[in-house]
């Protein structure tokens, strides 16, 4: 970014376009605090305490200590905010009240950079183009069109096919981060722009570029309100208007270059040197003194009393109880419907687009699977080698080996547990925006994981060691058992998807996984007799996907053998009609069908539980 640019005057005279009033009007926000072991209920914290204010065309800084409500303020105008804890208020744009759909219409940059590193800038940006633009009004080369107008605007042009970056790829330096995160939310050229926190984890220079930028924006027809922390002077002197936050109250709000000579009024000097953002986080803190006597009525912040007092105060209040009163009734917060701009197959291609891409471009863990796939399968097949039909190794190798093929194809899905909460804060920006549905999501996210993960490497699997181990020669049986073998896996990872779509912690979802497929072995029939031992915890064995896979192969196994060696293992078929195994063809596919059940049931609940992720923050 150009000098020049950087130092684009602060004034009425700057502005190309103007962007919209955004008036907020007796905002109570409150949080209910849980203590205790059990979480109980506690006392209700209010974080924002009544307040009112207008933010104008122009940048709106809106600063303060620490835990002031800086974020919080913003999220409730912006629509962000759990609606739970709003108690009242109403936010009103161009005199017109909004309800929390402003989050559709308007942007929010967040302050953790959520963007697909896999992708490209570009990419990343024509996937927001391509969920946020109604198709009917863009075609594909307008909205390509629209991607390079942004890039070039936000000086991303020389960037713009370098991948966001990994933990495996390094990707784009920070401050080209977050203008593309900037990008992503502008492709729908908004009037309102919300960031929080745009310049934290930047250095200074960089910081300074990305507030010319939004300065810049903010002076062709964007109306950009945000949180900052402590900026320095050269980023300070580009605000228009300024809000000073502290304990959930405004105390201050007016113009920028007017704040200085507020304090002043209030007995607070400035040092020379002295930054004034700092200078006013110190009046806040309570560490600059003033020379006046400043009274505190009804134990209430002096600092506030005084701004309430102020002409510009009351001039404020004045102004937004006009447009109050032109309407009645608070901010409506429920039953909102989404409406998608998009149709659910589109989404669906966008999205399993992208989800192929992440796969191809991350192929570590695939590869990973792969190599254990081929690993096991020789191993299983060298240990078992040509298992001969005599009695009694016959039965007992067919046994173990059985045992040892379920236990690893149920236990080499546990990494299926980061598939949802990998990208989860991903998926709540983008969910939250109205990119797309949930069902879309999660259907593109299975899909792209199901195929390449657990479908064709378990019929690898199954190639290499069937034949090594000598099972049954006919095709069918071979069939037979990679249905097995594949059924068995896609229900252990239906559980590993149903505890990943449940819990946000990959500490807690390992071990959330492992207990039920615990479980499930020890219930499966094989390490326990059920009929003689832990009869009150029998009913386990009927959500056991051991139980069902290892009984699938032994009936594909054991039926149609020829009539001489069927006397032979006589006694391993008594045992097996002992732990309840019914041979008939109809007993083959009742496995099946619990198999399906299982991963029905679980890949069901993961859908619900993604559904009922918070949005709000
Ligand atoms: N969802 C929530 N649950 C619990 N406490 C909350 C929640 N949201 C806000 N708070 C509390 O409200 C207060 C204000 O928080 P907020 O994040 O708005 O402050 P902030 O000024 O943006 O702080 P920071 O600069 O540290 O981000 C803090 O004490 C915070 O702990």
């Amino acid at each position: 970014m150009s000098n020049k640019e950087k130092s684009v005057h602060v004034g009425e005279e700057c502005f190309q376009q103007h962007g919209p009033t955004l008036m907020f009007s007796n905002i109570k926000y409150c949080i209910q605090e849980r203590v205790g072991l059990l979480c109980k209920k506690g006392p209700e914290k209010v974080i924002l305490k009544d307040i009112s204010g207008i933010l104008k065309p122009g940048m709106n800084a809106i600063m303060g200590p620490t835990g002031s409500g800086k974020t919080s303020l913003l999220d409730v105008i912006a629509g962000r905010k759990d609606p739970a804890g709003l108690r009242h208020g109403t936010v009103f744009v161009d005199g017109r009240p909004v309800t929390n759909d402003l989050r559709l219409t308007s942007a929010y940059v967040v302050q953790d950079d959520v963007l697909m590193g896999t992708l490209s800038v570009r990419e990343n940006l024509l996937f927001s183009a391509n969920l946020r633009l109604d198709p009917k009004n863009h075609s594909s080369a307008d909205k390509q069109s629209r991607v390079e107008n942004i890039l070039e605007e936000l000086g991303l042009t020389e960037c713009a096919n370098t991948k966001i970056g990994t933990d495996f790829i390094r990707g784009v330096s920070g401050g080209e981060r977050k203008r593309c995160s900037i990008g992503m939310e502008l492709i729908t050229a908004p009037s309102l722009l919300f960031l929080d926190e745009p310049t934290t984890g930047l250095d200074a220079y960089t910081a300074n570029c990305i507030i010319s930028l939004l300065h810049k924006l903010s002076r062709n027809g964007k109306t950009v309100i945000f949180s900052i922390h402590q900026p320095r002077y050269s980023i300070f002197e580009q605000f228009d208007q300024l809000t000073l936050m502290h304990k959930g109250d405004v105390v201050y709000a007016g113009k920028a270059d007017k704040a200085l000579e507020y304090f002043s009024l209030l007995g607070y000097q400035i040092k020379a040197f002295n930054n004034p953002a700092d200078f006013f986080l110190d009046i806040i803190n309570g560490e600059a003194e003033s020379t006046l006597e400043l009274p505190a009525t009804d134990g209430n912040n002096p600092l506030l009393v005084q701004f309430r007092k102020s002409p510009q105060c009351q001039q404020e209040f004045e102004e937004v109880e006009q447009v109050c009163q032109a309407f009645e009734g608070g901010l409506k917060t429920k039953g909102e419907k989404v409406d998608y701009v998009t149709s659910f197959f589109y989404q669906m291609r966008i999205l399993s687009h992208r989800a192929v891409l992440n796969l191809l471009r991350t192929p570590q863990t695939s590869y990973a699977q792969w190599a254990l796939t081929v690993f096991f399968a020789l191993l299983v097949g060298l240990i078992y080698y040509q298992i001969p039909l005599t009695l009694p190794e016959g039965l007992q190798n067919r046994s173990g080996a059985f045992f040892f093929l379920v236990i690893n194809v149920v236990f080499s899905n546990l990494g299926a547990v980061e598939l949802f909460i990998k990208e989860r804060s991903v998926f709540i920006h983008e969910n939250a925006n109205g990119y797309y549905r949930t069902s879309v999501y999660f259907l593109s996210k299975i899909g792209a994981d199901l195929l390449p993960n657990r479908i064709v490497p378990n019929i690898f699997f199954s190639a290499i060691s069937y034949y090594m181990m000598g099972l049954k020669p006919a095709f069918l049986s071979f069939l037979c058992f990679t249905l097995t073998m594949t059924l068995t896996s896609i229900g252990a990872v239906s559980v590993a998807f149903m505890v990943s779509a449940t819990v946000n912690s990959l500490a807690m979802a390992n071990l959330l996984v492992a207990l039920p497929f615990v479980i499930m072995m020890v219930f499966g029939g094989f390490l326990v007799n059920l009929n003689n031992m832990l009869s009150w915890l029998s009913w386990l064995e009927w959500i056991s996907i051991f139980k069902y896979g290892m009984n699938a192969m032994f009936i594909t196994e054991m039926t149609g053998q020829p009539h001489a060696r069927m006397h032979k293992i006589d006694p391993f078929k008594n045992q097996n009609i002992r732990q309840g195994i019914d041979y008939s063809r109809w007993g083959f596919w009742q496995n099946q069908v619990a198999l399906i059940g299982i991963s029905s049931v679980c890949l069901v609940v993961a859908y619900i539980q993604l559904r009922r992720i918070k949005r709000w923050k």
